[in-house]
């Protein structure tokens, strides 16, 4: 029946009280429809609406863990809050709750869980002791000078020094010993935003920070984030640079803002001026000397079946211009060499006894057991390292003439 068909009168009369009802009710019901299709044919269309709700699950996840409840946060701090790390048990999860696809599938395999604390770190006790005065202290005892502008922790703290030598290291177990909660920030999280995101997550690290204080912004390999300006710039790359010094100003506007950011870099003479000025507490960590290579080898082998001959004395010397990851390669290629001969013993046995054609016969407890690490193998080791950094030396040339596209 069409509308001009209904008499005059139905139409003009008033509508009944369960009429007005009914249509209300069927109103909601069409809206609710129209809305829930349209958000599932969009959430449908969006490839990334799964990892965004997953992210904001773990995002929420990682918050509690730290301690952090009833914080709203925004979309932006949502994905800046997955970089969270617990300082005590100093567990970092990266996880994928970037709204952005590719930036996502690069953190998608990369759960890791890491407990660093001073004692997992050997040689620097000098480094440490400062970090506790100047760093440490002011974060633990804010309480008693809460109203002192001089007894701040410092806005901004430069790691520098060659490549794995402990900086990352340092940085965790600051945060541990201090109490903050870690942003463990990845230059690429900023950077390879669409233009316009950079700014907003730039802009939500620190609103982040700023909400869950006391807090440490790390960012590792600080030089390619916030490298020496210049007219080559890009100009999305210049403004989110212009926009961080800003924000990181910014919390200098009240004294009981408890955030610093903190850098680590192996090449400082790459970090742009301005943002070096914002760093004055600077801690070199540098290569290990021999005593400092002594002390990190034997913490790196404690706990470990050693033969009582071992003389890590005589492997400090010889390792001269040694990082502490140089170290712990050659301990672990060293202890490998047990686990080979392990291995080889083992076929022996069994191509022995397939000779034989006899039963298994019962062993004894010590061959079912790995032999302590000797001399010999950390000399081994040392040896093939030395190979590999010689192969290494030799290759760079070349490598650097390979034109990289
Ligand atoms: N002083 C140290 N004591 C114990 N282990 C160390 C020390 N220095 C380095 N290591 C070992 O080397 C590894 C790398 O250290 P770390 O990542 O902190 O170095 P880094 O200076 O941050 O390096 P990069 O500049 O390449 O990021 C550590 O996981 C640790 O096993």
């Amino acid at each position: 029946m069409l509308l001009k068909d209904l008499p005059r009168e139905a139409l003009m009369r008033p509508l009944s009280r369960n009429e007005v009802v009914g249509m209300l009710f069927r109103l909601t019901v069409f809206g609710a429809a129209t809305y829930y299709s349209i958000k599932w044919v969009l959430d449908a269309m969006d490839p990334t609406s799964k990892q965004k709700n997953q992210a904001k699950k773990r995002a929420e996840q990682q918050m509690k863990r730290i301690g952090v409840e009833g914080v709203r946060l925004t979309e932006y701090e949502m994905n800046i809050a997955s970089h969270l790390v617990d300082p005590q048990t100093m567990k970092v999860t990266v996880v994928v709750v970037s709204l952005f696809f590719n930036v996502a599938q690069r953190f998608i395999n990369n759960f890791t869980f890491l407990q660093v604390s001073w004692r997992d770190i050997a040689g620097l006790d000098e480094v440490i002791n400062e970090l506790q005065d100047t760093v440490i202290l002011p974060f633990q005892k804010r309480h008693l000078m809460a109203n002192s502008k001089l007894f701040q922790p410092p806005k901004g703290v430069l790691l520098f020094g060659p490549p794995g030598c402990g900086k990352t290291m340092i940085a965790k177990a600051t945060a541990r010993a201090s109490g903050c909660r870690f942003i463990n920030l990845q230059a690429s999280t900023l950077t390879d935003m669409w233009y316009g995101e950079s700014q907003k997550l730039t802009a939500a690290v620190f609103s982040l920070a700023v909400k869950i204080q006391p807090c440490i912004i790390f960012i590792d390999e600080i030089e390619s984030f916030l490298r020496n300006r210049s007219s080559m710039d890009h100009e999305a790359t210049a403004m989110m640079k212009a926009q961080f010094m800003s924000l990181w100003d910014g919390l200098d506007t009240s004294s009981t803002t408890q955030v610093m950011v903190m850098g680590a870099t192996n090449r400082p003479q790459d970090v742009d001026p301005a943002i070096l000025r914002r760093m004055p507490t600077t801690f070199h960590i540098g290569l290990p000397n021999t005593r400092q290579r002594e002390e990190i080898l034997r913490l790196i082998l404690a706990g470990e079946n050693l033969s009582n001959a071992i003389n890590l004395k005589e492997i400090a010397e010889k390792t001269e211009g040694y990082s502490g990851s140089d170290l712990r390669e050659l301990c672990r290629d060293a202890a490998m060499y047990r686990v080979r001969d392990y291995v080889r013993k083992e076929q022996m046995r069994q191509i022995a006894q397939q000779l034989q054609d006899c039963q298994e016969e019962e062993r004894p407890v010590d061959e079912e057991r790995l032999r302590p690490v000797t001399q010999l193998d950390l000399l081994f080791g040392l040896d093939k390292m030395k190979e590999s950094k010689k192969a290494t030396t030799f290759m760079l040339p070349i490598i650097s003439e390979v034109a990289l596209d």
